[in-house]
């Protein structure tokens, strides 16, 4: 199959205000990939694990258009298990826009454009997925990405703090702690926080405090 003919199947397509990560506030289209491979035990996106339209990258970038967007942030779904996830990104790079990826990181990140920004997740035990984190990834990061742990309790956050020393992450680029939404309350891992002086930020999902639990929000 030619590049021009390459689909994407796609969950939804929609306008907000960017909820997470660095760019949080900022007018944003997303667009939701179908599919993942892992199972996240907290995931809020699993409506985005079967179904979705096929689309080709033109009427990807023609339904964005239409939001008039500076950023736009691919999601899901696990992205990067769509190859063509990779056309799509410099597609959207090539007209103009900010662009970030939301990532698991347990797929390889080396194909990803390097003008996109890179949020990628390690997975902690709580997710039930920790066996997936690709290290490797670490090495791909730069000062531009962001790295974001999703804690479900106090264990998790132990881990991501083991994490941060082995790795020294904060060196790599932003780190940003979330609370799992309905298992661990953010004043508590904000007090862990300052407690023990991390160089981490604390990530509220701006989108679940304005809207709730709305899919497209
Ligand atoms: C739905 S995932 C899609 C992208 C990719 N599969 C990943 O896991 O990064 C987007 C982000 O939402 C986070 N997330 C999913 N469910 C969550 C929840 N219940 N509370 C907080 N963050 C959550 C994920 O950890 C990830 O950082
Ligand atoms: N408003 C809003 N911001 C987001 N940032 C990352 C999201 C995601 O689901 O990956 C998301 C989302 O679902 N909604
Ligand atoms: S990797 Fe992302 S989309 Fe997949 S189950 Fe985990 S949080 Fe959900
Ligand atoms: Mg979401």
């Amino acid at each position: 199959m030619g590049e021009d003919a390459a689909r994407l199947r796609v969950t939804e397509i929609f306008h907000s205000l960017q909820g997470e990560g660095l760019a949080t506030g900022e007018r944003t289209a997303f667009v939701r990939l179908t599919g993942c491979p892992l199972r996240c035990r907290y995931c809020d996106s699993a409506y985005a694990f079967t179904g979705g339209t096929r689309l080709t990258i033109p009427a990807v970038l023609e339904r964005v258009a239409a939001h008039q967007v500076r950023h736009v942030c691919v999601t899901g779904g696990e992205p990067l298990a769509q190859p063509a996830c990779l056309d799509l990104l410099k597609a959207l790079c090539d007209a103009g826009h900010q662009v970030s990826l939301e990532t698991a990181g347990a797929l390889d990140l080396g194909g990803v454009d390097p003008r996109v920004v890179k949020v990628m997740d390690l997975k902690a035990p709580g997710s039930g997925e920790v066996h997936r984190n690709r290290f490797e990834n670490l090495a791909l990061l730069t000062p531009q990405d962001q790295i974001k742990f999703v804690l479900c309790d106090e264990g998790d956050y132990r881990w991501a703090v083991a994490q941060l020393r082995t790795h020294g992450l904060e060196r790599i680029c932003t780190v940003l702690f979330s609370a799992a939404a309905g298992e661990l309350a953010p004043n508590e891992l904000a007090e862990w926080i300052l407690r023990d002086r991390l160089p981490v930020r604390l990530q509220l999902q701006l989108h679940k405090i304005l809207w709730g639990e709305e899919p497209g929000r």
